[in-house]
Parts: C-alpha cells; structure tokens; sequence
C-alpha cells in the first residue's frame, strides 16, 4: 500500500457514511493537528494552497489562516459536525457540511469530513449591483461591506444567532439593527451593554427580577429578555459577561424559558441574539473567560467588519455622508459645507483610524464646525492633523510604556500605535480632570468603549 492508499483507505471504510466523494476529509491526530487525508483538487485550487493540502501533509499550526482549514479545526475540537456554514473565499460562496466521525473500529483517530456546495451562482455576483451604497443607514461599497450586505439579507430571514466581530466603532450595532429590520421578528430590537454593568446588576438586567429579590429592588422588573421577546436582544460586548452569567445565558438558549432573579417560575421567550465582540473570543475561551459550548451556541452564523482602514475606498462615500447629516443638523445656524478638496479627502483616506467610522464621524463633526467656509480644505483640517502629530511625536519621545495585556482593536498596527492609543486615553483623562464621560466625549468613544479600554491598556482611573 503506497503512502496515498494508506491515507486514502479510511474514506473507503467509510464510504457507507458519506453519500459521494467527501471534498475534504482530515484526519484528527490530536484536538489540533489535522492530517489531509483526502483534498478534492478544485478546493486545492480555490484555497491556492496545493502544498499544505496534498494528502498525507499534517496541516501547520498556521495553516487555520483559511476559513475552511478554521472551520475543520473547530469541529475537530468541538467533536461535533456543523451544518449550513456559509463562507466566501475569494469569489466564491459555499455552503459546507462539516462532518465529525469519532475514532472506532475503522478509523484510529477521529475524522471530518467536508462537503462544499457552491452557490454563488445564486447570486453573489448581482450583489454588488444589488445593493446600493447605503444599505439600511450602512454606508459602504466595498466588497467587504458588499459582502456584508448580503450575509445580513441572507442571515436575518433565518432563526439563527449572530456573532458580529469587528473593532471598536466599525458599525456592529448598526448591522445588528439591520438584521433585525429585515427580519421576521416583529418584536422590539434590545440592545444590553455587557461591560458598563456590574456583575449582579447584569442578572437583572438581563432576566428581571421580582420585587425584593434582593436589597433595593422594590418593584419587579422587566428583564432585556422579555422585552426582546419576538424580537432581537443585541448583546454587545459580549466578551466581557461574567462566567455566572454566561452560563445562565446558555441555559435560556437551550430551554427557551426565563426566570426572573428570586423568581420560582420560567416562562418561554423567542429571541433571537445578535452578540457582538472587538475581543476575539477563542482567545477568552482558552484564558477560560469565556465558555466554549455559549460561544457555538451564539456564533452559529457570524459576520465580521473589517476595520476601516482595510476598506479606504469607504472612506470618501462615510465622509459625504456625514457632511450632508451635518448639513441638516445644522441647517438652523446656517452653516452649510458644499465641498471637500481632494487635499483634505486625501488625508482622511490615509489616516489609519484607530476607532474607526465613529472617529471619522467624531472627526468631520469637529472640521465642519471649524470650518469658515463651504469648503473643507487640507488647511481646515490642519489643527486637527497638528495635533495628531503632536500625539505621535510625544509618544515617539516617552520610554516605552508596557505592552498591553490584551491588545485586540488595533491589533495587527505598529505597537506604536497602539502606544498613541493608551496615550490619547491618558490624555484625555488628564484633560477631563479625571471624568471619565468627558473623556469619552473628547475621544469620541461611549464610557464603556472607555472603560473597556482603560481596562485593557492598564490606564489607571
Ligand atoms: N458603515 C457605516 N455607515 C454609516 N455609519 C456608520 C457605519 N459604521 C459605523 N457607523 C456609525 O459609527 C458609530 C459607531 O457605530 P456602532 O456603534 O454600530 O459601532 P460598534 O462597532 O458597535 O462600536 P463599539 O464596539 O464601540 O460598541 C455610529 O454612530 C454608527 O452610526
């Protein structure tokens, strides 16, 4: 038997179970280390990745770059299948069965086994035609926004949750609102900060409480799930719930019934839950901050926003946009800007935007209330471009302050940058006297953006 027969030969014992020729099947040396065992040459193809899925090649620790090789590495880890998982590679939209075959008798290791099935014919090329710039109040053309678009239509017509991911202020909330107006949920859209409340208050918030559940609570309270009931509840920052109450939150999901706090009877809600995250989540699971089997359970259908300086060509289409909101909102002072030189939209287009489309949104709020003119000019932005250099030039100087534990919003950039970052919080802390709801204001954040933040770069309050 040749090196390719060995690898080859459990797909012949298993042939019974899978009813045509799997596309992929890997086998599972341990929970991380997949062996290819079986690659169908048009996914080698689609993946460009010949080498890495040649059978017989145990995949790298890296090689889970690829949404496929990701996906496989999850049902391995999970030991479960996962069916209808939609991923876009290049062009390309597939629908993929991922199948998990537990070690027995037939096969020493355990093994998973995708089959993909291409549907962009159903559409994904008419979809940039489809959908206008403006979808929803989402401003954006390009293919990732795009593409966005499309899951959003496709994901909101289904029961199923959602996992948003994406960096601070990239639009999350903004997706969830559309999910849910396309939707068949005729219910209210609720949305649940879970960073900005303490662990107990959380609960309530979350479920209701009766009256004197506990110390303070004179009246009974409506929780978020009851109010979301044939609706959508958005948690946001979902990262950050505490243990308890994941595991509570998991049990909702599973049994479809709600107790209040100090409650002694459930009733059944029909929500469904759009969660949304700028910490990677796989990293709080393997901390133990976050627990596997809620994650699964939230993310069976996710969407992620690429950060705004990965898709420039949005920017000048978000700049107009906000100027004529402006031009409304302060149509009454007489204020108007008709223009934007090609200078000063420019420099917007290259700046990398650390907090995404609410600085570009913070920023041209600041530069059209400057502005004496109709026009903004490269000129009009110059305090503004002054005192980001001033910012970097500063930071340039100082040792080097630690690492941040925890670095997941401007990850990918320079640490550098993220220095400025914990610095542009140091100072606007400094600059507020200490107010944290100041501070917020002056970086264009919300308080918990800041807090989580503070929390993350070890900025002292
Ligand atoms: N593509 C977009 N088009 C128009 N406005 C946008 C877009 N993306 C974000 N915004 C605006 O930017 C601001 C921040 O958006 P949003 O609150 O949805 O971001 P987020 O990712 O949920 O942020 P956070 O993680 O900090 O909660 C909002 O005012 C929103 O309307």
């Amino acid at each position: 038997m040749n090196e390719l027969q060995k690898f080859t030969d459990p797909y012949n014992q298993l042939s019974s179970m899978v009813d045509s020729i799997p596309d992929i099947m890997l086998e599972a040396l341990d929970q991380r280390r997949l062996r290819v065992v079986v690659c169908a040459n048009w996914v080698r193809k689609l993946l460009a990745d010949e080498e890495i899925l040649e059978p017989g090649t145990v995949l790298p620790d890296s090689a889970d770059t690829s949404q496929l090789l990701r996906l496989a590495r999850e049902v391995c880890q999970q030991q479960q299948s996962q069916r209808n998982t939609i991923l876009q590679i290049h062009d390309q939209v597939l629908v993929v069965l991922a199948q998990y075959f537990a070690a027995s008798e037939e096969n020493t290791h355990p093994l998973v086994i995708m089959r993909l099935h291409d549907i962009t014919h159903i559409g994904y090329n008419e979809t940039a035609r489809k959908y206008r710039s403006d979808f929803f109040g989402i401003i954006g053309k390009s293919s990732a926004m795009v593409d966005i678009f499309r899951r959003i239509e496709l994901y909101s017509k289904t029961h199923s949750n959602i996992l948003i991911t994406g960096e601070t202020g990239t639009g999350k909330e903004l997706v969830a609102q559309a999910i849910h107006q396309l939707s068949r949920f005729r219910g209210e859209f609720v949305a649940l900060n879970c960073t900005a409340l303490s662990d107990t208050l959380i609960e309530s918030e979350l479920f209701g409480h009766e009256r004197g559940a506990f110390t303070g609570a004179h009246r009974t309270h409506r929780g978020k799930f009851e109010r979301a009931d044939h609706g959508t509840l958005f948690l946001d920052e979902i990262g950050d719930m505490p243990l308890h109450t994941q595991g509570k939150l998991l049990r909702v999901l599973e049994d479809g019934m709600v107790e209040r706090v100090g409650g002694e009877s459930t009733f059944p809600v029909d929500v469904r839950i759009v969660a949304a995250t700028n910490v990677p989540l796989e990293q709080a699971i393997q901390e133990k901050r976050f627990r596997a089997d809620l994650f699964y359970r939230l993310a069976v259908l996710r969407i992620h926003i690429p950060p705004l300086r990965q898709r420039r060509e949005d920017i000048p289409l978000l700049v107009r946009h906000f100027i004529s909101r402006l031009n409304q909102k302060y149509a009454s002072m007489g204020k108007r800007v008709l223009e934007i030189s090609s200078e000063a939209m420019a420099i917007m287009t290259n700046y990398t935007w650390p907090g995404n489309v609410r600085e570009l949104s913070n920023v041209i709020e600041r530069i059209f209330i400057e502005t004496p003119s109709a026009v903004i000019t490269a000129e009009a932005m110059r305090s503004w471009v002054e005192e980001k250099m001033r910012i970097v030039e500063e930071a340039s100087c100082r040792p080097p302050l630690d690492a941040p534990r925890q670095i997941s919003d401007t990850a990918g950039l320079p640490l550098g940058s993220r220095n400025i970052e914990r610095q542009h919080i140091v100072e606007a802390l400094a600059q507020a006297g200490g107010n944290k709801t100041q501070a917020a204001r002056l970086l264009g954040v919300d308080k918990s953006t800041l807090y989580r933040k503070m929390k993350r770069f070890a900025v002292q309050p």
